[in-house]
């Protein structure tokens, strides 16, 4: 089984697909993470983002170890631990660049697709990004576009950030990344068979409800037409 989640910054997509993977028994592939390691490793080089095609040539040279335990996310970068690293404010502020490099995207879809063909015979795998639902596993069993309005989406990241983040960072961490991340992918409106879930008023644990049941519906479906 594949569940795909794609939605906005701070809809909530990381810590429902976790709690949902965690509940079902299902792997967990974070393919944000994916391009926040690119871009990390393109800066520890010293690379010039803008130069896309010194860009495409170390991701496709990256060595990228990436855990799909739900429990316990770990990610390297040629052997460095970069778990933490990743979600540093200075990869936040730069990884809209990577991910709008098509040659990077293409590299990473081939290593996303790989995690998740890997993922089918222990169950299945909850994975969660922009495109996922639309791109990288359009034969998903369920696919759901996570929102939730502005507000709430930067004051659930504001709640995350160290004290003293300005009104500033936050808007560039959720409303300048989501506009430059639409322009390569379609995460704004849902997909062909996709559900739509509004967290806004929903807590995680709710959110986290209500896909288990749509999984567990999906999963009944064929079975169903089979009988
Ligand atoms: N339904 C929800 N209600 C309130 N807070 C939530 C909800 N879903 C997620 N959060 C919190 O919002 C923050 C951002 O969630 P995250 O999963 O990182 O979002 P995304 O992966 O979409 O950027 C986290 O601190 C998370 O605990
Ligand atoms: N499938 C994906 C996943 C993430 N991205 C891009 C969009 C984001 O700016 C970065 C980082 O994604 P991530 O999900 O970690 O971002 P959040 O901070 O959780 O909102 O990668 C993408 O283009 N396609």
């Amino acid at each position: 089984m594949i569940i795909a989640v794609d939605g906005p910054s701070g809809s909530g997509k990381s810590s429902t697909a976790r709690g949902v993977a965690t509940r079902l028994g299902l792997r967990y592939l974070d393919t944000g993470a994916t391009y926040r390691a690119v871009t990390w490793s393109a800066l520890e080089h010293g690379l010039d983002l803008d130069d896309t095609e010194a860009v495409a040539a170390r991701a496709r040279a990256l060595d990228l170890g990436i855990s799909t335990d739900p429990q316990r996310g770990h990610f390297t970068a040629d052997g460095t631990d970069v778990t933490e690293a990743i979600r540093d404010p200075r990869i936040s502020a730069s990884v809209s660049k990577i991910a709008t490099n098509l040659e990077v995207r293409a590299e990473l879809i081939r290593r996303q697709r790989a995690i998740i063909d890997a993922a089918q015979p222990t169950g299945g795998i909850v994975v969660e990004g922009r495109d996922i639902a639309t791109v990288v596993a359009t034969d998903a069993e369920l696919k759901v576009l996570l929102t939730a309005d502005t507000d709430a989406r930067l004051a659930r990241r504001k709640a995350e950030l160290a004290e003293g983040v300005t009104a500033e960072q936050l808007h560039d961490q959720i409303v300048r990344r989501d506009a430059d991340d639409a322009t390569v992918s379609e995460f704004q409106v849902a997909s062909d068979g996709a559900v739509t879930i509004d967290s806004t008023h929903l807590s995680l644990e709710e959110v986290i409800d209500v896909i288990c049941r749509l999984a567990k519906e999906a999963e009944a479906a064929p079975r169903d037409q089979e009988s």
